[in-house]
């Protein structure tokens, strides 16, 4: 197998996957501090592994969101099981990308020369959240609606431009069949790639300059 890649695409691939797989893990970051950015990113493949099994039974609609939320719970094997993970661990995503950022704070590893993987890092929260807000919605429920209201009234509130953002979120003046299609759309294809663009850009930053040193 080897030989056969190597014959077809060289041996550069093979020496850098040797320096990843050989590079090590520096003596100050075996630290379990160190660990919360890999288990936000672990919380993340359990989101999107869940969420693509989740996506081949909800269906996006009014008429049909909460039925298939209820066939998902009730009629699919494991239905419940695999919701009650994306449920949770999207929790938990949230919580351990706050202790992670406390983490990069509380080392100073924000600081020069890192302050634009901080500022990465920054959107990654905001995307993280994002998630949150949009799933919440796809449930369709009195809940899910009520919550969807006001999370866009308050993105209103936001001085000069808040109107229009309100009105892009809901694709109208009000929370209607069109915010569950956006919604939906951001959650499972627009969210999903950003993060992978962003997520690639963090990790090929943290190899670049390294891990930062101790305080
Ligand atoms: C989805 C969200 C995120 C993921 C998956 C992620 C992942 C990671 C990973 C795996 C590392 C390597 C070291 C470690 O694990 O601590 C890291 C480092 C770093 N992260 Fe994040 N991160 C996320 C969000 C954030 C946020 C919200 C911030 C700050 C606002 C941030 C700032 C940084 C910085 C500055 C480093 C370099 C730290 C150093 O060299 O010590 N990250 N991130
Ligand atoms: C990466 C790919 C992802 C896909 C394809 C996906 C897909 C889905 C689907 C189809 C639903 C509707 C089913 C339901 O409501 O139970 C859903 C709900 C939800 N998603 Fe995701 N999701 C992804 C990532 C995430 C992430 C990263 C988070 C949070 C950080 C998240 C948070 C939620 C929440 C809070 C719900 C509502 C759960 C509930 O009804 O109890 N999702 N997702």
């Amino acid at each position: 197998m080897k030989a056969w890649l190597i014959e077809r695409f060289g041996t550069g691939w093979l020496e850098t996957w040797k320096e990843i797989k050989e590079h090590p893990v520096p003596p100050h970051a075996l630290n379990p501090i160190y660990c919360l950015g890999g288990l936000t990113f672990l919380s993340f493949l359990i989101q999107a592994v869940t969420g693509i099994i989740l996506a081949l039974y909800y269906r996006p609609t009014p008429e049909e969101a909460y039925a298939s939320i209820q066939f998902i719970m009730e009629q699919v094997s494991f239905g419940a099981m695999i919701r009650s993970v994306h449920h949770y661990a999207a929790n938990i995503m949230v919580l351990l990308v706050m202790l992670h950022m406390l983490r990069v704070f509380y080392t100073g590893s924000f600081k020069k020369p890192r302050e634009l993987n901080w500022v990465v890092g920054v959107l990654l929260y905001l995307l993280t959240l994002a998630f949150g807000f949009t799933g919440y919605l796809l449930p369709w429920d009195q809940v899910a609606y009520w919550a969807s209201v006001v999370g866009t009234e308050i993105m209103g509130g936001i001085p000069v431009i808040g109107k229009y953002l309100m009105i892009l979120a809901r694709g109208g003046l009000k929370v209607t069949e069109f915010t569950l299609t956006r919604f939906y759309v951001a959650h499972v294809i627009i969210l999903p790639l950003l993060a992978i663009l962003l997520m690639g850009l963090h990790f090929l930053m943290v190899r670049l300059q390294g891990i930062s040193e101790e305080l």
